[in-house]
């Protein structure tokens, strides 16, 4: 039996896992597999129970576990804490201690959110793309990162260290992927200023040279920024370091319509993989049944074909998804006046039935 750890964490976080819980429950059903879940504690909630953001018993859990889900850390009740103990310290914790550097963010359109987006519908047309983003290096992990006085006032530093056998790895993943899409890596840097960026690139284009079948390019990242919404279509496979790749990847949520929707994988070279929605723990609207859980459901989709190669499951749940989306259904952020929207259980429950129909026609 498969063994999915649950992470929940903050804000809106238990909310989705568990409607994606209960989605992953249907597709079990439906196909007739057995999950076994356990569920433990990250982030906030982990703070409030143990004192600590990422308990030794979750990593625990975690590295025994076939797969891991999780839902989102933070909000402003731990805002204020010692910057060791954030909540966001657990979620960049869990990332390193399981050596998770390759996160996949895929970024596609659904026809039926093609006239509901804030670009329009001819620039839409057509996209799908994924992020290949560094997880484990640049910025986030860098020492020293800490307050120092500097010239004799207030200052800070941050490290950027990258090695170059972080950067292979990643650029590998990202055209292993583009053999299996459209052929394109594009590898986005900021190599006119930072020297990291100019070792990305060089190492790019020596990795490039193992790929002869795949077209490789570069571009700024401040261009890239610009591109993903003047012409989503030109991208297939982008590849970027870790910082880069969070701010790209919100940007590119408005392309699909909303953070609300964006999945992701975090891969490491053993076969283990985290899921998680690409947003937060919204603490603007959580504890409301609001919030979209067409995320983090398309997250456990992802679950269900990378982890346990269970691709006819992981393409009904999408379909589900989308089925739900034609037939009219939207949560507030989705919605055209954001105080119609159905709740989060009520979006569930569509794609639940959807599952379900397939299931039986089949
Ligand atoms: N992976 C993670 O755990 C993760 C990712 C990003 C931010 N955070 C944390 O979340 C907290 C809030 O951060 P933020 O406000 O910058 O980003 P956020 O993604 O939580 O929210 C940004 C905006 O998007 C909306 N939103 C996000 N997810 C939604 C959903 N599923 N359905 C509907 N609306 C949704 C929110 O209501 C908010 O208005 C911070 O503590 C931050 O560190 C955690
Ligand atoms: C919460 C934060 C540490 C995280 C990140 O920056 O990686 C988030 O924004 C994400 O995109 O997963
Ligand atoms: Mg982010």
């Amino acid at each position: 039996m498969k063994q999915i750890v649950l992470l929940p964490g903050d804000g809106i976080g238990p909310e989705i896992i568990r409607e994606a819980r209960r989605v992953l429950e249907s597709v079990a059903q439906a196909y007739e597999h057995q999950f076994c879940f356990k569920e433990a504690l990250i982030g906030g909630a982990a703070i409030d129970a143990t004192g600590q953001p990422l308990p030794p018993e979750t990593i625990e859990a975690c590295l025994t576990s076939d797969a891991i889900l999780l839902g989102a850390v933070g909000g402003p009740k731990w805002d204020s804490i010692d910057s060791s103990i954030r909540p966001e310290k657990g979620l960049l914790g869990i990332r390193k201690e399981l050596n998770l550097f390759a996160n996949l963010r895929p970024v596609r359109v659904m026809k039926p959110l093609i006239n509901e987006s804030a670009l329009k519908p001819e620039v839409l047309e057509g996209v799908d793309l994924l992020i290949v983003r560094e997880l484990t290096g640049g910025l986030y992990f860098g020492q020293p990162s800490e307050r120092r006085t500097v010239d004799g006032e207030d200052g800070v530093v941050d490290t950027l260290v990258y090695k170059k056998s972080e950067i292979k790895r990643i650029v590998h993943t990202a055209f292993e992927a583009a053999r299996k899409r459209q052929g394109r890596v594009l590898s986005v840097d900021k190599a006119n200023v930072l020297e990291s960026s100019r070792l990305w690139r060089e190492t790019a284009i020596e990795v490039g040279k193992e790929y002869p079948d795949v077209l490789l390019d570069h571009m700024l990242v401040d261009n890239a920024a610009m591109q993903l919404i003047r012409e989503p279509k030109q991208f297939d496979v982008v590849v970027t370091e870790n910082l880069f790749g969070d701010i790209l990847s919100d940007e590119a949520s408005m392309i699909s319509g909303s953070i609300g929707l964006l999945p992701s994988a975090s891969l490491n070279d053993r076969g283990l993989g985290l899921y998680e929605p690409v947003h937060g723990s919204a603490p603007d609207i959580a504890g409301t049944n609001t919030a979209n859980p067409l995320a983090a459901i398309a997250s456990a989709a992802m679950l269900l074909e990378h982890s346990f190669g269970l691709i006819e499951e992981a393409r009904t749940i999408e379909t589900a998804i989308e089925t739900a989306l034609i037939n009219g259904y939207r949560t507030n952020d989705l919605a055209s006046d954001s105080k119609k929207g159905i709740t989060t259980i009520e979006m569930t429950d569509a794609v639940i039935q959807s599952i379900q129909k397939k299931a039986y026609l089949s």
